[in-house]
């Protein structure tokens, strides 16, 4: 089995960058760069002052650290690295397509292609490519021709190793993960390459924790695993729907259900609906795949997932403007959290945007308080949404730095992501500085009930009555 001592990863982002950071520093041995076409994202990465890493992760910046400069590289120079590695990751983003055949639902696979096109290009010397990206199950078929059809006699052997991270706990998914897939060709130089990366992450994992299966098995895994993630958090907030018109509890119902070894207890927080790069994307690259082989059925059967969550989403907006007397116009309302889940700079698909959209839409005057998300993040989202001209969404929005401050006046308060400092607010004197009646829409449950109500404010938690 050949020994891989130099490894790189095409790709510097929220997949490639802690990845790749986590096997430099797990295997000593290894030469692991990190190269990106973004100049300023790799120029971040390579950062003196280690707060300003281009990603938030908790226990990532001590690892670059330890690690940078020794045997973690970050570089622009894209055709250097591929040409010195024996085995290179594509970690590039594979967005929803916006454009053409499939657009709206099947994966953008351009970043992908540019990627195989640009191996194929300058490699000399045989190479295991390997699928880090979350791709569409057969893609592995479509990066084999090009490389064989555009290289120059080299062999390549294509590997998929799809990455099961969770963002805000990224370092400790790599370090303690569940399983590592390994998806390869059935043939001796498949199972040769599998073992090689299997032997890397065998520098740090059980063996009985690294799973290998043929390609598509492996490639089709990821979506797989992803669509039943977020399914789960549809269902229980669609049954966080039906608590509040029935003095349900949606948290009772949660852990009664969890108990439950066959159903298990992870993955049942109701909230303001599902968010994130992968959830929505992946789904829909499944609804789109199930569609294109006549299985209509298989497609509308995921699609509801997505269908839920943005009723949800909707749902909860429409809750905070009918509260406030079906008049929000001019009413101040602060949004505590716009990032996608706690722990993380990442808001893309965040369910706040859609939330601040709605109210936006009625003129409410926003302001958006997020510790870790910045002013110029926030404007993009909005921008992105083409709503309203960029000058409205500044007139309308304002992001503050003072999570305090802002309340005072303010008719209502939301708190759209689930950071702890919003628990350790002084929620007295927040509700001295409101107008009153002062509201307080959890979409985290995030905050007592009893305690909330003592204070004296109104107080709806999603999915209780
Ligand atoms: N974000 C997450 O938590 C997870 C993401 N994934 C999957 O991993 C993949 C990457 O996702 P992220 O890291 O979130 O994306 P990202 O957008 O943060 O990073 C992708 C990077 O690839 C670079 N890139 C694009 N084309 C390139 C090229 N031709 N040459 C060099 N660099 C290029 C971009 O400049 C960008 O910095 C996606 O397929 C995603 O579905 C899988 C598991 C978790
Ligand atoms: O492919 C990916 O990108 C990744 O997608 C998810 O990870 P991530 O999106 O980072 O975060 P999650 O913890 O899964 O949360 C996703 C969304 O669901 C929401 N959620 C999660 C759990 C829950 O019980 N309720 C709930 O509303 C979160 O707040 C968040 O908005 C998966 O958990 C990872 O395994 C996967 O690798």
């Amino acid at each position: 089995m050949q020994k891989i001592t130099k490894i790189c990863c095409i790709g510097a982002g929220y997949v490639g960058g802690p990845t790749m950071s986590v096997i430099a520093n797990k295997c000593p041995h290894i030469q692991v760069t990190v190269v990106d076409i973004n100049q300023d994202r790799i120029d971040q990465w390579n950062t003196e002052d280690l707060d300003q890493l281009p990603i938030y992760e908790p226990g990532l910046k001590e690892i670059v650290a330890e690690n940078r400069g020794k045997n973690l590289f970050f570089s622009t120079e894209v055709d250097r690295a591929i040409d010195e590695a024996q085995m290179i990751f594509i970690s590039v983003n594979t967005p929803t397509k916006t454009y053409g055949k499939g657009k709206g639902q099947a994966a953008d696979l351009k970043f992908v292609e540019l990627c195989a096109r640009n191996i194929a290009k300058v490699s000399k010397t045989d190479k295991i490519v390997v699928e880090k990206s979350t791709l569409p199950v057969r893609t592995a078929q479509a990066i084999q021709n090009i490389l064989d059809n555009t290289g120059d006699g080299v062999h390549f052997e294509i590997l998929s190793n799809p990455e099961f991270l969770a963002e805000g706990t990224a370092i400790d998914d790599l370090i303690n993960a569940d399983r590592v897939l390994i998806g390869g060709n059935e043939t001796p130089s498949g199972q040769a390459a599998k073992d090689a990366l299997s032997a890397i992450y065998e520098n740090w994992l059980p063996k009985e924790r690294i799973l290998q299966t043929n390609i598509w098995s492996s490639e089709l895994s990821k979506l797989v695993a992803n669509a039943f993630l977020a399914q789960r958090v549809s269902s229980i907030n669609s049954i966080s729907a039906l608590c509040e018109k029935t003095d349900a509890n949606i948290q009772e119902i949660s852990r009664a259900i969890g108990f439950d070894s066959r159903i298990g207890p992870k993955f049942l927080n109701a909230s303001v609906g599902f968010g994130g790069s992968c959830f929505q994307k992946d789904i829909l690259n499944l609804v789109y795949i199930a569609r294109s082989f006549g299985l209509q059925e298989v497609a509308d059967y995921w699609e509801q997932v997505i269908i839920m969550n943005d009723y949800q989403k909707s749902r909860f907006a429409e809750h905070i403007i009918s509260t406030l007397y079906n008049t929000i116009s001019g009413k101040k309302i602060i949004l505590y959290g716009w990032a996608f889940k706690k722990d993380t700079n990442d808001t893309r698909e965040s369910a706040a945007i859609h939330v601040a959209n709605a109210l936006m839409e009625e003129h409410a005057e926003v302001i958006v308080y997020d510790p870790k998300v910045t002013e110029s993040r926030i404007y993009q989202d909005l921008d992105y949404l083409e709503t309203r001209s960029p000058e409205e969404n500044r007139r309308l929005l304002t992001v503050a730095k003072n999570p305090m401050e802002i309340t005072t006046d303010a008719h209502a308060i939301a708190i759209l992501t689930e950071w702890d400092e919003f628990k350790d607010y002084h929620w007295e004197k927040i509700y001295a500085q409101m107008l009153k009646p002062a509201f307080v829409f959890d979409g985290r449950r995030l905050l007592e009930t009893d305690t909330m109500k003592a204070i004296g404010f109104n107080y709806y938690k999603i999915g209780q009555s």
